[in-house]
């Protein structure tokens, strides 16, 4: 592959006109604070499945690099060759693990703008691709969602048979999720609900492949010159539309040992796993994130990259956190494959980015919904512990499908 990397005029590519350049049916897109990239067409298509999807992207990827040759004049994260991907939640599951490169990528971010063409080896010399250029704006519809394989009573019954095994001591944790389904034209314009996330929800990453459409709050791993950064979300909490409750609410959210627990499985089992990769791996005292609809208690955790592992090769020592399975992990995925009466497809696996270097931007696939055969499927779980109210988890689900029920409203 031969990839060239060049900068374009600044002003041309904030977040509207990213958006309107993207495929409208099938967009491709990473964003975040009004910033990052979109894609168009396929220069290579890689598909992983199984135990090994981490291991074999990884090892395919150091392959594709070490045949192409790139010229880089930008030099950002983001820019030369990338790979935009998604990865199953679960090594049994049918969906494919993906690692996409486009033909063409622009790209915004800290004040630069850039463009990428990638061309298969047998075309060079050939007329290069057309300027990408913007696409009227397709038709928007107003979806309604309705229960999925588990509704609301099922998935209750699931929380209390968790508890039980939590109880009778399994597994200390376990993320059970729900999904729901609304039907949707295929000539829908997918950019109208990805315009309203990214505008809504402008700290988290938004992100389109392969019909996977969302905004994570949660970044799995980001790798950037050997800095490894990663953010730990457990334990929730609804906003509350009068100011004093909403801050009452996140003081309790910080003060509830039940979330403090819940929350403490999640960083102990990124410490350990990220531990082995880093030096100096540090983690923030837990804290309260703010978005729209919901409070998350959060910790940061930054390290220096130890060894020669590139952002695909952590994915595999990370996934699954105990933030979308449990502890212990193997129990955890067992029972989830017990109590939960669906694939979880890409829903809770690693969504995001890796370039030449092995650096990348990863977040887990949370808040978000799948487009395929004529309709969306939207996911959300919550983490269950000892003392977890179906009722209130049930409640919290809801929360967490606000941002995809509103995007296509
Ligand atoms: C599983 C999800 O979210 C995860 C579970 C959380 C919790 O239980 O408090 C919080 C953030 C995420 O790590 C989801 O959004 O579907």
């Amino acid at each position: 592959m031969a990839v060239t990397t060049t900068a374009l005029p600044i002003e041309a590519h904030e977040l509207e006109s990213l958006l309107a350049l993207a495929d409208p049916q099938n967009p491709l897109i990473w964003l975040r604070h009004g910033e990052g990239m979109i894609g168009l067409g396929e220069a290579l298509r890689l598909s992983f499945e199984g135990p090994e999807r981490f291991a074999d992207a990884a090892s395919a990827w150091r392959a594709v690099v070490g045949q192409a040759e790139i010229d880089d004049r930008v030099g950002v994260p983001g820019t030369g060759l990338v790979a935009f991907g998604s990865f199953a939640f679960a090594a049994g599951s049918a969906a494919a693990s993906t690692l996409l490169v486009p033909r063409t990528i622009v790209g915004h971010r800290d004040g630069v703008s850039w463009l990428t063409r990638i061309a298969l080896r047998d075309e060079l010399g050939s007329d290069p691709a057309e300027t990408p250029t913007p696409h009227e704006d397709g038709p928007a519809y107003p979806l309604e969602f309705i229960r999925g394989t588990l509704d609301a009573a099922g998935y209750a019954r699931a929380v209390r048979a968790a508890v039980g095994r939590i109880e009778a001591g399994d597994v200390g944790k376990v993320v059970l999720a729900r999904d729901i389904f609304a039907p949707i034209p295929a000539d829908a314009d997918l950019r109208h609900p990805l315009r309203r996330l990214a505008t809504s929800y402008p700290d988290t990453w938004t992100f389109a492949l392969d019909g996977l459409i969302g905004s994570s709050p949660e970044t799995l791993v980001r790798v950037d010159h050997k800095a490894v950064s990663a953010r730990v979300l457990a334990g929730s909490t609804g906003r509350r539309t009068d100011a004093a409750a909403d801050r009452r609410a996140a003081e309790e959210l910080a003060d509830s040992e039940k979330n403090q627990q819940e929350h403490g499985f999640a960083v102990r089992s990124i410490l350990e796993s990220l531990g082995r990769h880093t030096s100096a791996l540090t983690v923030s005292d837990p804290f309260t994130l703010r978005l729209p609809n919901i409070w998350h208690l959060a910790s940061d955790l930054d390290g220096i990259l130890a060894d020669g592992s590139s952002s695909l090769d952590l994915l595999g020592a990370l996934h699954p956190t105990a933030a979308v399975a449990g502890t212990p992990t193997p129990a955890a995925l067992d029972l989830i494959d017990e109590l939960e009466p669906f694939d979880r497809g890409v829903y809770a696996g690693p969504v995001g980015w890796v370039d030449a270097r092995g650096d990348g931007e990863w977040a887990i696939a949370l808040r978000c919904g799948v487009v395929a055969d004529g309709r969306v499927t939207a996911y959300a779980g919550c983490g269950i512990v000892a003392g977890s109210e179906p009722q209130r988890e049930l409640a919290e689900t809801r929360l967490k499908f606000r941002p995809i029920v509103d995007a296509f409203a």
